[in-house]
């Protein structure tokens, strides 16, 4: 089967001409021009969750164009697709189905013949047993103490989705300290170690392969470190569970087969925190939160999938960017939530995105002429105001952002929650009609000085596009929805560019070279069969090493 390339549709070659013709069209007079543009541009979506995308650079003309597109490469039957269970993670020969874990009306889903609403099942009964006994500190360390803090190893789609979802979700946490560590570098797992218990301290080895260099190596570690106190390894049971869908390798590490959790091959990584992955999650919120996480993804998945393009917020929020993308090339996206709970999206959906629809090769085989997957960053709000706003509003590159704000915050303290929320307006405001010489003139008209010298920097062009997603208040139900419309823009974006999404080979070659690189760094011998600048770097590490 030959895929179409976004290129060879009509409707590219239509957004083409549409965009010399609109492309120095400026967001204010959209407005002037339509006084019903809110209503045409915003979505709400069960007085939960709304979608403003009207202070973006488009028209009417330019959604249907995207629409259009969206159709030409068969956007609906790919959805389908993936909701069938077909292999749609073709270089892996596997099904995507992180939707069928939050498939909450039970819909029968079958792969490889079986249907997985039973394994999900099961599953989530093992998660609910096992959360519920360490809550209600039935479960007891070495010593005969109850649990007072959980430890998450692992690394990517292993932690990030986790940890995303521990803060934001921080209102709902029980007495459970959930701790994270990822990196390699031994002060991570060090720093945790120092604050956590032996007696009182559970470790999750999270890790879909289980080979992991990172999480077997951090996971190796903390069991010496637990059998220093424990002393004898039949203890391990009490302090070690693990998530993975290699069993074999978790209980060559010791971990009682009792305490694996399931995972399996169409889970993707970084789509996972729905799965046991996020057994983290359940411990800090319990399992009815966790399944009111599931119940937003649910829903959001609903959506993605029966409704109409038009109204669909997942396609429209991916058609927005794949404009921008690739028509203006602006190359990246700003996610910023204005929640200090929501701190750690932009990193997760960094690796959401960037991880999924960070290729050069179509589906085809062939390396496309057309931009991919966008850079992803941001930070909180108001810290990214005093950080990088100055480039958003008058830097030579034009950022679209996400700006991201529940309505209700969980800690009402005197007015900040308002003056949070009036920056977030405020800005979204200013980077769309930014203000012109004659206002500021205005400010300052007897100034000689000021108007012949001052004036040219002070003045903000705007016609910088921003979404604002806002939800009614963040919990589980609504971060579920939140997230769950992220993955399918990414799904979506990654069917407009005709790649595959739901592989990640490009992180191959560094992991096979650190590994020879390992060796020579032990070797006292040179033996000179790397560039100059490698060969350099590891000759200056073994002068310098102490
Ligand atoms: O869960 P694991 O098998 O340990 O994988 C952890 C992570 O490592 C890999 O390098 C991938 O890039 C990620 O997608 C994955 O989430």
């Amino acid at each position: 089967m030959k895929y179409l390339d976004p290129i060879n549709t009509q409707a590219w070659v239509e957004l083409k001409k549409h965009f010399e013709q609109i492309k120095n069209v400026h967001i204010k007079d959209l407005f002037y021009n339509d006084s019903n543009r809110f209503e045409k541009f915003s979505i709400n979506f069960d007085n939960q969750l709304l979608v403003d995308f009207s202070k973006n650079r488009i028209t009417s003309e330019t959604v249907n164009k995207l629409l259009q597109l969206a159709n030409e490469m068969k956007l609906k039957s790919s959805i389908q697709s993936m909701f069938n269970g077909e292999k749609i993670n073709y270089t892996e020969n596997q099904p995507v189905l992180h939707v069928a874990l939050r498939n909450q009306i039970d819909k029968k889903m079958i792969v490889h013949g079986e249907n997985i609403m039973s394994c999900i099942n099961k599953s989530l009964k093992k998660m609910q047993i096992f959360s519920e006994l360490v809550i209600n500190k039935i479960w007891i360390g070495f010593s005969n103490k109850n649990i007072t803090d959980i430890v998450n190893i692992g690394i990517g789609g292993s932690d990030l989705g986790p940890h995303m979802v521990y803060d934001a979700l921080t209102p709902y946490r029980n007495y459970l300290k959930v701790h994270y560590v990822s990196n390699i570098d031994g002060s991570h797992l060090l720093n945790v170690l120092k604050k956590v218990n032996p007696e009182t301290t559970l470790f999750i080895v999270v890790s879909k392969t289980f080979t992991t260099q990172e999480t077997m190596i951090n996971a190796n570690s903390a069991c010496n470190w637990l059998l220093k106190y424990a002393k004898h390894k039949k203890f391990i049971s009490k302090h070690f569970c693990a998530v993975t869908m290699n069993i074999q390798k978790a209980k060559s590490f010791g971990i009682d087969e009792q305490n694996i959790f399931e995972l399996w091959d169409w889970v993707g990584g970084r789509y996972s925190l729905w799965s046991s992955v996020g057994i983290s999650i359940m411990l800090s919120i319990g399992f009815k939160n966790f399944m009111k996480l599931l119940e937003g993804g649910h829903a959001m998945d609903r959506h993605f999938l029966e409704t109409d393009f038009k109204k669909n917020i997942p396609v429209l929020l991916a058609l927005i960017s794949v404009w921008y993308n690739n028509f203006f090339r602006m190359e990246t996206e700003a996610i910023l939530p204005y929640d200090q709970y929501l701190h750690r999206l932009p990193e997760y959906l960094q690796q959401a995105n960037m991880e999924s629809n960070g290729k050069c090769v179509n589906r085809n085989g062939k390396l496309v002429t057309w931009q991919t997957g966008p850079i992803i960053w941001g930070k909180s709000g108001t810290n990214g105001q005093h950080a990088f706003y100055q480039l958003m509003h008058q830097g030579t590159k034009i950022i679209p952002c996400d700006f991201i704000a529940a309505i209700n915050s969980h800690n009402e303290l005197d007015d900040h929650h308002k003056i949070l929320l009036s920056h977030f307006f405020a800005q979204t405001k200013a980077l769309a009609f930014g203000t012109n010489s004659d206002i500021i003139f205005n400010d300052f008209k007897n100034d000689i000085e000021f108007k012949n010298h001052a004036l040219p920097f002070k003045v903000f062009l705007g016609n910088r596009p921003t979404n604002s997603i806002l939800l009614k208040k963040v919990t589980p139900y609504t971060l579920g929805l939140l997230l769950a419309l992220y993955e399918h823009k990414i799904f979506t974006q990654g069917v407009i560019f005709n790649i595959f999404s739901f592989d990640q080979w490009g992180v191959e070659l560094g992991k096979i070279l650190s590994k020879k690189i390992f060796v020579k760094l032990n070797k006292t011998l040179n033996i000179s069969s790397y560039d100059s600048s490698t060969e350099n770097l590891i000759s200056y590490y073994k002068q310098w090493k102490e």
